[in-house]
């Protein structure tokens, strides 16, 4: 990276300074100057509207002053961004100075109404990420600034994108440093550095549904950040009103995104696991793979639908209800005709039961006009919810609660034959049986995967409320029943969904793509490959995918961005020796700055932790604190909870006992190694007893 001559620098740190004092003004501007109009009694709703949408554009003009307010800057010819005699920023004072277009994390003015900083998401702002040599998109220079500690402007690298032979790949120096600046912790935002084939993502409509399969590191977890971030600036009102949800893997990885989007102005998006978004509690028990697989099977759902129809039965006898001192009767053939006609509709649970009661006042309320007697307006209503219709409706359309009805078919093996018959082998209705036959809702521990049995029958029952947008991350993982769950609450909406299929690890997940646009109702979305790599080095990188053709043999080896030298270490220990290995590599990866992770299999940890704390490092433990990865420098990681997550420093202990843990079979065994091992951003040290792996011996070996 050139070093600018220092009065240039100074020229830009006033313009960012003034780009702040603007804010300072806007902000001021916003808070003090609207005040509410009207009415204070009458209005008084109003008025608390007008506050909350104030308090919230005040909330999106805050400085954060460790953040730059702009990290680009475009040069457009003359006139292109600001009309002559209506000021605008230029370089220079020359008649053909060219126009200046800073671009930041937010619009900034000035009190005359000149943009200071353009937004990242706004339209203009698209050519500081797609512009290259070859469709300059009218854009002479393209400016990227460097950033000392505390956001102080220290640097910056022009790219002349006119030149008629373009120099080399130009803006890889800072994307390189901005990639390898040592994490403290969280995720953090890429504004300054989307890629083009990340920024054509990002920028989707809000119509497009997006299916994206990524190797490791190639930023889709940023990309389903920054798209959400965009398509908030793009469809504020539309998406405001019916909101907004990423969905992660587990709480850990939620833990470790959430700052990513307030860092981007956006505080209102609904971060959750799936099981949250459901509105369910958290999963507390794992199902054998074989039960994961059974009930994570579309096939459930019939089983679902039968099991609660089957609650429905037509009565045997007349239905009588008493008005006053008489009683009107509706013939059991005339009810089981209302119901014939209602199951034929396909209602919603609750909605057909309401409507049945509403049916059956009605053909009361038919007899008691035949008998003469006097009805009116509310006749109908006060009949169905009288005492005799109510109890009718209870016997021949009972209410249903969706924990029960998993709970009955899941330890009631006969219920569950019935709702099965055709449908589930006798092993497989064996293999989704409840263990331990809880009796009731309370002491009943639950799947994943029952979860979204529950949800299932949950819909069935009622509608649920839908969202605007729906970001998918670690999609890879979801069972046909999960997939189902998410359409449903997508409705007219759309999804951005991101995953990969090599690290695929969960028993019953979907086989691929396909498979699961299927399943979530979107089997016409737009399809992406995401192969560049940002994470991890080119070295890391050749030596996990040595494991491709063993767990993805359909997916291309993926590339990567960068080579770090030394990126890679492998040390053999004797066999006794692989705590205290494993230790000294913690010990020396903490004398270099960042983050390091120590990725063993699941049941190897608390030893390893131990081992750790006698030779005097402090260690948080991952799954335990959720936010282990801000309490310390070296976090001990569980192999099932790695993914989505990175440090500067991976060590990685024992890979044949992680490719060993992952519950049946060797394939989601090893993505699990896959995933273990492409987790470091520069150093990966592999530390073991054991033989490595077969798969991943060298090729040549
Ligand atoms: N354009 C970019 N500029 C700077 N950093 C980037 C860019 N793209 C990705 N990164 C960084 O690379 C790392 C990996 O990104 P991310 O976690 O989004 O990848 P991923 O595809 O979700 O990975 P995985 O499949 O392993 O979960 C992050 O640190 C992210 O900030």
């Amino acid at each position: 990276m050139e070093t600018a001559p220092s009065s240039e620098i100074r020229t830009e740190r006033a313009r960012l300074a003034a780009a702040r004092e603007a804010l300072r003004r806007m902000r001021k501007d916003v808070l003090t100057t609207e005040t509410a109009l009207g009415d204070a009694v009458v209005d008084k709703y109003t008025n608390a509207v007008l506050r909350r949408s104030r308090e919230r554009r005040a909330e999106l003009l805050t400085d954060l002053p460790d953040v730059p307010l702009f990290f680009g800057r475009l040069a457009y010819p003359r006139g292109r961004l600001f009309d002559d005699g209506e000021g605008g920023l230029r370089d220079g004072n020359r008649p053909d100075s060219p126009d200046l277009g800073y671009i930041g994390r937010r619009n900034v003015h000035d009190a005359a109404g000149t943009p200071l900083v353009l937004d990242w998401r706004a339209a203009v702002s698209t050519a500081f990420y797609r512009a290259g040599p070859r469709d300059p998109m009218g854009v002479l220079t393209r400016r990227r600034y460097g950033f000392g500690a505390g956001g102080e402007l220290t640097a910056f690298e022009d790219e002349d994108l006119t030149a008629p032979e373009p120099a080399a790949e130009t803006g890889d120096g800072l994307l390189a440093a901005e990639i390898e600046r040592p994490r403290t912790g969280p995720m953090r935002d890429i504004v300054a550095t989307i890629q083009p084939e990340q920024d054509d993502l990002v920028r989707a409509p809000l119509e497009t549904t997006l299916c994206v399969q990524g190797a490791p590191g190639t930023g889709k977890t940023a990309v389903a950040l920054h798209r959400i971030a965009y398509l908030l600036y793009t469809e504020r009102d539309r998406l405001t009103r019916a909101g907004v949800a990423i969905v992660g893997p587990n709480r850990s990885f939620l833990s470790y995104i959430r700052n990513v989007l307030p860092a981007l102005g956006e505080v209102q998006v609904e971060q959750t696991t799936l099981a949250g978004l459901l509105g369910l509690g958290e999963a507390e028990r794992t199902d054998s793979a074989e039960a994961a697989r059974v009930k994570g099977d579309a096939r459930m759902a019939e089983v679902i639908r039968r099991d609660l129809r089957s609650r429905v039965r037509p009565p045997e006898e007349s239905i009588a209800v008493a008005v006053g001192t008489r009683r009107h009767r509706v013939p059991a053939e005339d009810a089981a005709a209302i119901l014939k006609d209602l199951t034929a509709q396909d209602l919603p649970y609750a909605a057909g039961r309401e409507l049945l009661a509403q049916r059956i006042a009605g053909a009361v309320q038919s007899a008691m006009e035949r008998a003469g007697r006097p009805c009116d307006a509310r006749t109908r209503g006060r009949l169905a919810r009288s005492r005799d219709v109510s109890s009718a409706v209870a016997a021949i359309w009972p209410k249903a609660d969706p924990v029960r009805l998993v709970l009955g078919l899941l330890t009631d093996p006969d219920r569950l034959a019935r709702a099965a018959d055709g449908l589930l082998t006798p092993d497989e209705q064996r293999a989704a049986m409840l263990p331990g036959r809880p009796r009731g809702p309370k002491s009943a521990r639950w799947s994943e995967a029952d979860l979204a049995l529950i949800d299932e029958a949950a819909c069935l029952i009622e509608r649920p409320e839908s969202v605007g947008h729906l970001a998918v991350d670690e999609a890879q993982d979801l069972s046909p029943m999960q997939c189902r769950a998410l359409g449903r609450r997508l409705g007219s909406g759309s999804a951005t969904v991101l995953g990969d299929l090599a690290q695929a690890t969960r028993p019953g997940a979907v086989r691929d793509w396909d498979e699961l646009l299927g399943h979530l109702g979107r089997p016409g979305a737009e399809r992406a490959v995401l192969d560049r790599g940002y994470r991890v080095p080119a070295q890391i990188i050749d030596f996990a995918a040595r494991l491709l053709p063993h767990i993805a043999p359909g997916l291309g080896a993926p590339s990567s961005a960068r080579r770090s030298p030394g990126a890679l270490r492998l040390t053999r220990t004797a066999p006794g020796g692989l705590a205290a290995a494993a230790a000294t590599a913690c010990a020396g990866a903490l004398r270099a700055e960042g983050s390091v992770g120590l990725i063993a299999a699941d049941a190897d940890l608390p030893a390893l932790r131990r081992a750790l704390l006698d030779a005097g490092l402090e260690a948080a433990l991952l799954g335990t604190d959720e936010n282990a990865m801000e309490a310390e420098r070296l976090v001990c990681v569980p192999a099932s909870l790695a993914k989505g997550l990175e440090f500067d420093t991976v060590v990685a202990v024992e890979p044949s006992r992680i490719a060993a843990t992952a519950p049946g079979g060797s394939a989601r065994g090893l993505r699990l190694l896959y995933v273990a091992l492409t987790r470091a951003v520069t150093r990966l040290h592999v530390v073991h007893t054991e033989p490595l792996p077969e798969a991943l011996a060298a090729p040549d070996a």
